[in-house]
């Protein structure tokens, strides 16, 4: 097509991002201790041949692999074209993963901290809030409010807790700690770690309800408060030169709102999908970037891979619908930012390589093979090609993928 003198095969790119559906070892999973891991390939073992996705299917979920994924087929032909993606950030998170897709690794190690946050910084935050800090450790998400959540109610102290990644989590039950009062202690707490001493990616306000220990949940308020991208991302490039780029769930908070036109919160991956339904019927020329993080927040970290894999057939239902309403110049293309085995040890994110597929009505060729990429920028540069913005990462395989 020909728009405004702009050559481009696609007017409308979709990524999807299933928060954490990985698909095996990366080449230095050993670094990470996750040699073994395998998301996908777990998840398909557990469900012993049940696993649905027939949608994924055709697009070549199966294909991309070295062995299908157990009760998916391989699709003879693919639909689309698919591949993988390895990671060169020096991290695993959520952070690292999408600002790599957008052309900007994470190279040098953010702060992590397994044996809690210094003193320094637990003094600063219980000056500033008038609480008391517990905890201070690695810890569950969900096992931290069910061991401390009761004395938090008494106490109102603030519960302060990492994992592996670079994270700063703090818990606080809805009614004893206002989810506004939070946000600011969290807001308080990003300026304690921006660097260069202590660069930590994100501060997570965690808040939950319930009456006890065996009844909370956490809530939608949950809020990430990344650090700022250290430098330009492809969708500053792509709204650079006009382009709109758009934002369903986490993405808004992964890129601080950083290149992002308007952007979506979710409740939920039904949610997100719905806003995607929704924003496949607007009118807009350039980029739509969804997160759905459910299959990491409530199953990986949780090592469920029943509902893990509930939650991939739910997705794949709604992928139907999403392939059924692509028009001719619509690109789609959906991968992951890191894997979260729940077949694994532990319960932290794994160092896995991402599935790559990629579909448009309109591409000239499919069921080609888009071998392993060698980044997730990969991603963001062929984006860019399409709308012939200039990128400084990333090798492109949009003439693959084109459609002219
Ligand atoms: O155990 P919960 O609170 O879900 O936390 C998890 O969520 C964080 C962000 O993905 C991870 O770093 C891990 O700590
Ligand atoms: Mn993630
Ligand atoms: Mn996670």
């Amino acid at each position: 097509m020909d728009t405004g003198g702009v050559k481009m095969s696609y007017k409308r790119v979709f990524v999807i991002v299933m928060d954490s559906v990985g698909t095996g070892a990366a080449h230095d999973a050993d670094k990470f201790d996750d040699v073994g891991s395998d998301t996908l390939g777990h998840v398909g073992e557990y469900y012993k041949g049940k696993l649905a996705l027939p949608n994924l299917a055709k697009m070549g979920i199966s294909n991309l692999r070295d062995t299908p994924i157990e009760g998916v087929p391989v699709a003879d032909p693919a639909i689309g074209d698919f591949g993988k993606m390895e990671e060169i950030s020096a991290g695993k998170d959520s952070m690292d993963g999408h600002w790599e897709m957008m052309g900007l690794p994470v190279m040098k190690p953010l702060s992590t901290f397994p044996n809690g946050f210094p003193q320094e910084i637990v003094d600063k935050l219980e000056k500033f809030s008038g609480r008391k800090v517990i905890v201070n450790k690695p810890y569950s998400g969900t096992e931290v409010i069910h061991d401390y959540g009761e004395r938090q109610m008494k106490t109102g102290e603030l519960i302060l807790y990492t994992s592996g990644d670079s994270v700063m989590q703090i818990a606080a039950h809805e009614d004893v700690i206002p989810v506004k009062e939070l946000y600011k202690i969290c807001e308080y707490a990003r300026t304690l770690v921006n660097g260069p001493e202590y660069t930590v990616g994100r501060i997570i306000a965690r808040p939950y309800v319930g009456p006890d220990k065996d009844h909370f949940t956490r809530t939608a308020n949950r809020h990430d408060f990344s650090l700022k991208p250290i430098g330009e991302t492809d969708m500053d490039r792509l709204r650079a030169a006009g382009y709109d780029v758009i934002g369903v769930g986490k993405i808004n908070d992964i890129f601080s709102g950083q290149g992002i036109d308007k952007g979506y919160h979710n409740e939920s991956n039904m949610d997100g999908m719905d806003h995607v339904d929704e924003v496949m019927k607007q009118d807009f020329t350039g980029f739509c970037f969804t997160n759905l993080v459910d299959f990491d927040a409530m199953y990986g970290h949780r090592r469920n891979p029943k509902g893990f894999g509930q939650t991939l057939m739910d997705f794949d239902k709604r992928l139907g619908t999403v392939l059924k309403e692509m028009k001719p110049d619509d690109l789609l293309m959906i991968t992951a930012d890191h894997g979260n085995d729940p077949g694994f040890r532990g319960t932290d994110h794994t160092r896995e390589n991402v599935p790559l597929l990629v579909y448009s009505p309109s591409m000239k060729k499919s069921n080609q093979s888009l071998g392993l990429r060698k980044t997730f920028s990969d991603l963001g540069v062929t984006i860019l090609e399409n709308f012939n913005v200039d990128a400084v990462r990333g090798t492109s395989f949009y003439k693959k993928i084109s459609n002219d």
